[in-house]
């Protein structure tokens, strides 16, 4: 299996207070690796350390982030902005945060794919078409004129995807992609990110604290627990045969 993505002893610190502490993680290529914890964990602060989104207060103190190889905490800025948006991919809990909301959603795809190809307007349009039917929305030409708040918390979340799918990235970490969303909305972005590691091979690193959305997508799972990676393993043997006592407190809470 190819490593894509590798965090090595990544330490967090807001302060002096250790907020990840040593995080050890793999994801693998066209693998789910899904990561749960309770609230307040570091499941966000881990997907923004990995992409350098970290909030001011908050710095890496030690450790490493590679992606193919390469320590996304060494690369020039220059290279990191070519790296977001184009390889990896950050889909949020809350899309409408991502969307500037005086553009149409063509320009959203324009301004996305321009940053990264040499493309005509009629291609660009053709990309945004494709990518918005791959993730079933109706009337893609009628929405490609549309405003973000003009659409459902649900279709913002697809059209994220599709903007991804677009520019194929590579390796994608969603924080919670379907919480804010119902569940019919919720049923139709897993079934999509189920669609692209079949079609893509992508890498996904899926933020959830639904042990049926693991149970669904993912391939392997890591626990978090107060900042640390407590447990790490394929799904069957994280359902199976748990190890660490708060995965097994977790797993029994479904029981009941
Ligand atoms: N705005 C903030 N100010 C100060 N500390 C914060 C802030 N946001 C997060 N933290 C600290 O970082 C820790 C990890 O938070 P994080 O948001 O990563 O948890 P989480 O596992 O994603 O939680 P949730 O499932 O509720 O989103 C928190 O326990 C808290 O100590």
């Amino acid at each position: 299996m190819e490593k894509v993505l590798e965090v090595i002893d990544l330490t967090v610190k807001i302060g002096e207070k250790n907020i990840l502490t040593s995080i050890n993680l793999t994801a693998y290529k066209g693998r789910v690796l899904g990561i749960i914890g309770e609230s307040g964990s570091g499941k966000s602060m881990l997907c923004h350390a990995i992409m350098q989104t970290l909030p001011s207060f908050a710095h890496v103190s030690q450790g490493d982030v590679l992606y193919l190889q390469e320590n996304l905490l060494n690369v020039s800025a220059t290279k990191w902005r070519a790296y977001r948006g184009r390889h990896l991919s950050m889909i949020l809990q809350n899309p409408s945060a991502a969307f500037d909301h005086i553009q149409t959603i063509e320009s959203h795809f324009r301004e996305t794919l321009k940053a990264h190809f040499k493309l005509t307007k009629k291609e660009m349009r053709q990309i945004a078409l494709d990518a918005l039917k791959k993730v079933h929305l109706p009337q893609p030409e009628q929405l490609l004129s549309y405003y973000p708040f003009q659409l459902s918390g649900g279709m913002l979340q697809r059209v994220m995807i599709a903007l991804s799918m677009a520019i194929q990235a590579s390796l994608y970490i969603a924080d919670e992609p379907t919480t804010a969303l119902d569940t019919i909305n919720q049923k139709q972005v897993l079934t999509l990110f189920n669609q692209i590691r079949s079609e893509t091979d992508a890498t996904i690193l899926l933020v959830t604290h639904d042990l049926g959305v693991i149970a669904e997508l993912a391939d392997d799972v890591a626990v978090m627990y107060q900042g640390e990676i407590v447990e790490q393993a394929n799904v069957f043997d994280f359902f199976d045969a748990p190890q660490h006592p708060y995965t097994k407190k977790l797993l029994q809470a479904r029981m009941l």
